[in-house]
């Protein structure tokens, strides 16, 4: 029997951001591994009109919780959804539920955030600052908590080269960036916002570097543990391989490479691509929820879980997605799919010219001709800006230690390294990427395989017009050329008359034979 599995069960455990990617696979762990836990309490808002109860059942009904209705059937009644607004003062939660919550948590795993880039400075400090340390207040006046577990992110200071499992201290405190903010009007934050961040590329890993900072300061003698991973990617095995449900992170670029909209990004082949499965974080995650509950540690344990050190995979190898896109193509591609990296910043911005922004206005042309809504400029202009936001992680490598990760992984019994197996050393990339694929095609754009021939029909058809539009291209280029220079017009003589001679030839020769 596995101690860690054996450790959650008949606890209370409290999940932030349970809605999120990392929320319903940790969700969907705890339930197949323990399911004799007590309850699991989620704070939830209400979202897209449905109530607290429907995005509950929403999440139970879907795929990635098949195999737990087989092994916990009351799953449903060891949820307790939560109201809570993490924006809000005290989360808004219910005086009752504050006091259930409070009487009788044993863990919080806190993963709620907002992860865009893009976000602004006030509503990123307010959920990855304020609410962190709102939490570690509310997780103080809980008697029974063994420990509190935060999720954060291995690019929270990616402004340097090797990172340790340690806080680093913040330029600013956190608490003065709260308190201006309270009174800051959003013009003046907007202009102070680059000053602030200074060589962070984004307020999100800036304000999640904050977030560290606020657990350090507001620890208390509370059993506190940070985990930090790189990019979270789709399943790895469990509950079964290529599950993920977002386009965050490469799920995006996949979606836009294998539509044939993205042809090509500035990215250094070399660089390290640390993504890392997000059923190898949760398994982490709940082997320190464990070890920081039962060894209480006398300080903040930080745990990095990225692949870089131990089983490094490159950009490079990372367009193996193109070879899974003949095997099995996504459904009514734009182009055919390729893939072109540049380090170069006037190569990139050609690529982005000629392949991504002129087929763009070709097509809308097409549509406003067809008496249609033109919306392909638009479309390619946004993925041109997400893509220039991811550009800053995929042109660098980072080292990042992973002693403490390590030390935990000697620490579990053969069972539990079974169980809860975080050892990426064991992943074989070729086979995680074409799954990944598979799991983008059928989890998160809901395609059919049935539609496959079909699709790969379409993209036979791309291609003979890919090959016909370059040919009259070319023609056309030439037959210019050649009207205006005595040059190119001797080339072409001399071509014409080589392939005249060359036929004459061959056809001497094959009469003579005869
Ligand atoms: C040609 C080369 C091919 C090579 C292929 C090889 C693969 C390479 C992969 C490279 C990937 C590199 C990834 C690096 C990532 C580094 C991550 C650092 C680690 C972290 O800790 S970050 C955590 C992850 N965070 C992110 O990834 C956030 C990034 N996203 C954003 O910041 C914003 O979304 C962004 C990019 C600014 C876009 O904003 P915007 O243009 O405003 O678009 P919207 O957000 O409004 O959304 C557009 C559209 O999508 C729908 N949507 C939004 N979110 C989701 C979701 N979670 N699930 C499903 N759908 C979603 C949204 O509703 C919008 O739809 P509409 O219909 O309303 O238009
Ligand atoms: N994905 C990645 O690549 C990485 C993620 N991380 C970290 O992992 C954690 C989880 O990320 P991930 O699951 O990918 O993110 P998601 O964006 O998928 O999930 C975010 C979660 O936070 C919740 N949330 C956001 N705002 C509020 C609010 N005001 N009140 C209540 N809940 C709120 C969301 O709820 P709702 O559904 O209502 O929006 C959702 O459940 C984060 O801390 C992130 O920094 C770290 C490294 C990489």
């Amino acid at each position: 029997m596995s101690t860690i599995a054996a450790f959650y069960g008949g606890k209370s455990i409290l999940i932030t951001g349970a809605t999120g990617f990392l929320g319903k696979v940790l969700m969907e762990k705890l339930f197949r591994t323990s399911p004799d836990l007590k309850v699991i309490y989620i704070l939830v808002r209400p979202k897209a009109g449905q109530t607290l109860q429907q995005r509950v059942f929403q999440i139970l009904d879907s795929k990635l919780f098949e195999k737990v209705k087989e092994v916990c059937p009351n799953v449903h009644e060891k949820i307790r959804a939560i109201y809570a607004d993490l924006n809000q003062n005290d989360f808004a939660i219910s005086k009752e539920d504050m006091q259930e919550l409070l009487s009788c948590t044993n863990i919080i795993f806190h993963c709620a955030a907002t992860v865009r880039f893009d976000d602004t400075l006030r509503h990123a400090v307010q959920l990855n600052v304020t609410a962190t340390r709102q939490l570690l207040l509310m997780a103080s006046q809980m008697p029974k908590l063994e420990a509190f577990i935060h999720i954060s992110t291995a690019y929270s200071n990616c402004n340097l080269k090797h990172i340790d499992e340690v806080i680093y201290p913040c330029p600013v405190e956190p608490k003065k960036i709260i308190d201006s903010l309270e009174w800051l009007d959003d013009a003046i934050i907007d202009e102070i916002t680059p000053k602030l961040i200074r060589d962070w590329p984004n307020i999100y890993t800036y304000t999640k570097a904050l977030g560290e900072m606020v657990v350090q300061q507001e620890s208390r003698n509370l059993n506190i543990a940070i985990i930090r991973p790189s990019i979270v990617g789709a399943t790895w095995q469990e509950p079964f391989p290529g599950w993920v449900d977002n386009i965050n992170g490469p799920n995006g670029i996949i979606i836009a490479t294998g539509k044939g909209f993205l042809r090509a990004i500035k990215a250094t082949p070399m660089a390290v691509a640390d993504v890392i499965p997000v059923d190898t974080v949760v398994n982490l995650m709940l082997a320190v929820g464990w070890y920081t509950a039962v060894h209480r540690p006398k300080s903040t344990l930080v745990y990095h879980i990225t692949s870089g050190n131990m089983n490094p995979c490159n950009w490079h190898k990372m367009v193996q997605v193109l070879a899974t896109f003949e095997k099995i193509p996504f459904e009514r591609p734009f182009r055919r799919p390729n893939a072109n990296f540049t380090s170069n910043s006037f190569t990139s911005q050609y690529w982005n010219a000629v392949s991504h922004r002129a087929p763009a206005i070709i097509y809308d042309c097409y549509l406003r001709l067809t008496g249609r809504k033109p919306r392909m400029t638009k479309l390619m202009n946004r993925l041109l800006r997400t893509v220039s936001m991811l550009e800053y992680f995929i042109n660098r490598s980072w080292e990042w230690s992973t002693y403490n990760t390590e030390m935990l992984m000697s620490e579990l019994s053969p069972e539990d390294q079974r169980v809860f197996n975080f050892d990426v050393r064991q992943l074989n990339w070729l086979e995680y990427i074409e799954n990944y694929v598979l799991g983008v095609k059928k989890y998160l754009l809901k395609e059919d395989m049935a539609g496959i021939p079909k699709a790969k029909q379409r993209l036979k058809r791309l291609r003979n017009i890919h090959y016909l539009f370059n040919t009259a291209l070319f023609l056309i280029a030439w037959r210019l050329l050649i009207a205006r220079s005595q040059m190119a017009r001797n080339v072409w003589f001399f071509i014409v008359s080589f392939c005249y001679k060359f036929l004459s030839y061959f056809r001497a020769s094959s009469t003579l034979k005869v």
